[in-house]
């Protein structure tokens, strides 16, 4: 079976960044599930759908069509024909996308969804259950650490333009996505027993790609 990365781990810890840097070095595709989850928040938020509401937000989870590009290159999300690359990441959507990933509706969905795009492989996939559910038996599967305080500093630099995004105000935000995402009962964020765990905290964002790039070279 051609090759399938999974790339789990929590916030900032680098996932999507090295994640099409390896996809871009090894000629595979890429897949940003977090993306996904993040897009269909900004559905429920722009319909009125009450995030925290389970029920309500289970009821409308069949209506937005998402659809994903796969080229690490320029890498694409749009929600009903719609680019909403940029919306995607504003602090509103972030706030709210533990609470809708949390409801086992929208995680079958997007988990047939993905699965449907990974298809035969040839692909790195990242997010959060890539390699405890989304494709339990990929033969690469890493989990990407760094320490809290690096973490809510790379975030807070991405987020530059918003004066609100301080390091400490986003690292508040951040440790309760984490909580969430971890203690959730559907699929909750977890090391796979068989991921290779790397920790970024003190590497460059290539020494990390050259890292997972040597792993995927030792499997051929
Ligand atoms: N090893 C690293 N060293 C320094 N900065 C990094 C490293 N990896 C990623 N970054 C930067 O940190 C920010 C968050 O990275 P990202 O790939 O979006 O993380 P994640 O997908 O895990 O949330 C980005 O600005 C990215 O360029
Ligand atoms: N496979 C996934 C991917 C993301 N999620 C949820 C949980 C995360 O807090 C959000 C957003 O994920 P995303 O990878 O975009 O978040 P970061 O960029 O790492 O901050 O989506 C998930 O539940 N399962």
């Amino acid at each position: 079976m051609p090759l399938v990365i999974a790339m789990d781990g929590p916030s900032g810890t680098g996932k999507s960044s090295a994640s099409k840097g390896v996809a871009r070095a090894l000629g595979l595709r890429y897949l940003d599930t977090g993306a996904m989850y993040r897009a269909m928040t900004w559905w429920m938020l722009r319909n009125g759908v009450p995030v925290e509401d389970a029920a309500a937000v289970a009821a409308r989870v069949d209506d937005p069509v998402i659809e994903s590009g796969t080229d690490p290159v320029t890498p694409t999300i749009a929600v009903d024909g719609e680019d909403v690359s940029g919306p995607i990441r504003s602090r509103e959507v972030t706030n709210a996308v533990s609470a809708v990933s949390a409801v086992p509706e929208v995680r079958a969905r997007m988990v047939a969804l993905q699965r449907e795009i990974i298809g035969d492989g040839g692909i790195v996939a990242e997010g959060r259950d890539i390699g405890t559910v989304v494709v339990p038996d990929a033969r690469l599967k890493v989990y990407l650490t760094a320490s809290e305080e690096v973490r809510a500093a790379r975030r807070a630099r991405d987020l530059a333009a918003d004066p609100g995004a301080s390091v400490a105000v986003v690292r508040s935000e951040q440790a309760r996505r984490d909580r969430l995402d971890s203690t959730r009962k559907a699929s909750p964020l977890t090391r796979a027993d068989d991921a290779h765990e790397i920790d970024s905290t003190e590497l460059t964002l290539d020494e990390v790609i050259e890292a997972i790039v040597r792993l995927a070279k030792e499997l051929q």
